[in-house]
């Protein structure tokens, strides 16, 4: 488990992390989430001993990283992948770690299998790829089998492939009972790879909380209703919580309500259902809402005017809209409740 409290790093006039307390669990991977200058990589810093704190503390299963015994065999971290002597071979690179801190020359091969690397363990680093490089990183940072793993970015610059093989490596890895904590700014991958998330922006803590936690709490709820009876729907549906909004002709978007309550409120109006489908935001739609305050280096909106985020459109009242309800319809009452919905 890693444990920070009030951890604080200030460089100059820059406050790059400012007094944030969070643990991070072993058993599960967290993702940790923020925009570029957040402070992601300076917390990672910190966690080991890269950097000192300007206050507070973090501790690696209840020590200081400077004062575990055999750092290696207990915390394996990728920080920048880049920091490899060029010159080495990459076995070589592995072997020289591992006999610096007392790890079997065995341990070397097993990495480098577990990574990938066997075709190319011989060659010079300063030859490698971006992505051949990110391997080298996560086998060095698996070397001495450790219980905690921080990996900064370690998707990048990996191709597909090799996306799904982090992906998968470390989730087997939490679900040994090993603490992971890794950052990337590739939000659907870490929508299929995270169970916790710690969101930071301009060094303080903006979420930390379950995955799922976090999209519901950072987006809208709503409810994608198709009928051909969508007028007298929304009329069904008319409340002071409740707002419809007509998409297209026959298809309306309802926000206040459940698909089960649209369903059940149709139903009891004998009014014909073609689509019933709850809507969840995207962990994308979340991150934007969450630090939409936090961005220091931002851009000015894309081609198409949006910034990305799941900005709630006007929602509109489809009894004074054309709710262009055709009335087609038969008599049957017929939902289908899709539980599917986009988040994730
Ligand atoms: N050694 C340093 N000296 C001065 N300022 C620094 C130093 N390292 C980081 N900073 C500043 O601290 C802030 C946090 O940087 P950090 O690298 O931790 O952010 P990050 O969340 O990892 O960003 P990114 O997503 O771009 O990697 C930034 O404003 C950065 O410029």
């Amino acid at each position: 488990m890693i444990e920070a409290q009030g951890l604080t790093k200030v460089y100059g006039s820059k406050k790059a992390v400012d007094g944030i307390s969070f643990s991070v669990q072993p058993g599960r991977v967290t993702g940790f989430l923020g925009p570029n200058g957040a402070g992601k990589s300076t917390t990672m810093r910190m966690i080991v001993g890269l950097d000192r704190p300007t206050a507070g503390t973090v501790t690696v299963d209840g020590r200081p990283y400077a004062s575990l015994r055999s750092p290696l065999a207990e915390v394996g971290a990728l920080l920048d992948a880049k920091a490899v002597h060029t010159g080495r071979s990459a076995r070589q690179h592995l072997r020289a770690m591992a006999a610096t801190h007392g790890i079997a020359t065995t341990r070397v091969d097993e990495v480098i299998e577990m990574t990938g690397l066997q075709t190319v363990a011989g060659k010079r680093v300063g030859g490698f790829s971006l992505g051949m490089g990110q391997r080298l990183g996560i086998a060095a940072a698996l070397l001495g089998d450790p219980r905690t793993l921080i990996l900064d970015e370690p998707v990048n610059g990996l191709d597909p492939e090799g996306v799904l093989w982090v992906r998968n490596l470390v989730r087997y890895l939490a679900a040994e009972g090993r603490t992971v904590f890794l950052s990337s700014h590739l939000m659907s991958e870490m929508a299929q790879t995270a169970d916790h998330l710690l969101v930071i922006g301009r060094g303080r803590i903006l979420a930390d909380a379950p995955i799922a936690d976090v999209v519901a709490a950072a987006t809208r709820q709503t409810v994608r209703v198709r009928s051909p009876q969508a007028t007298a729907l929304a009329e069904g549906l008319a409340a002071a919580d409740v707002q419809v909004r007509a998409v297209s002709p026959g298809l309306l978007e309802v926000e206040g309500r459940t698909a089960e309550q649209v369903g059940e409120l149709a139903a009891a109006r004998g009014l014909v259902l073609h689509e019933l489908t709850p809507v969840t935001g995207s962990l994308e739609d979340a991150y934007m809402n969450l630090t939409a305050d936090a961005v220091e280096y931002a851009t000015h909106g894309t081609p198409d005017g949006g910034t990305g985020a799941d900005r709630a459109p006007e929602l509109v009242d489809v009894l004074s809209a054309t709710a262009g309800s055709t009335t087609t319809s038969s008599t049957t009452t017929s939902s289908t409740t899709s539980t599917d919905g986009e988040a994730r």
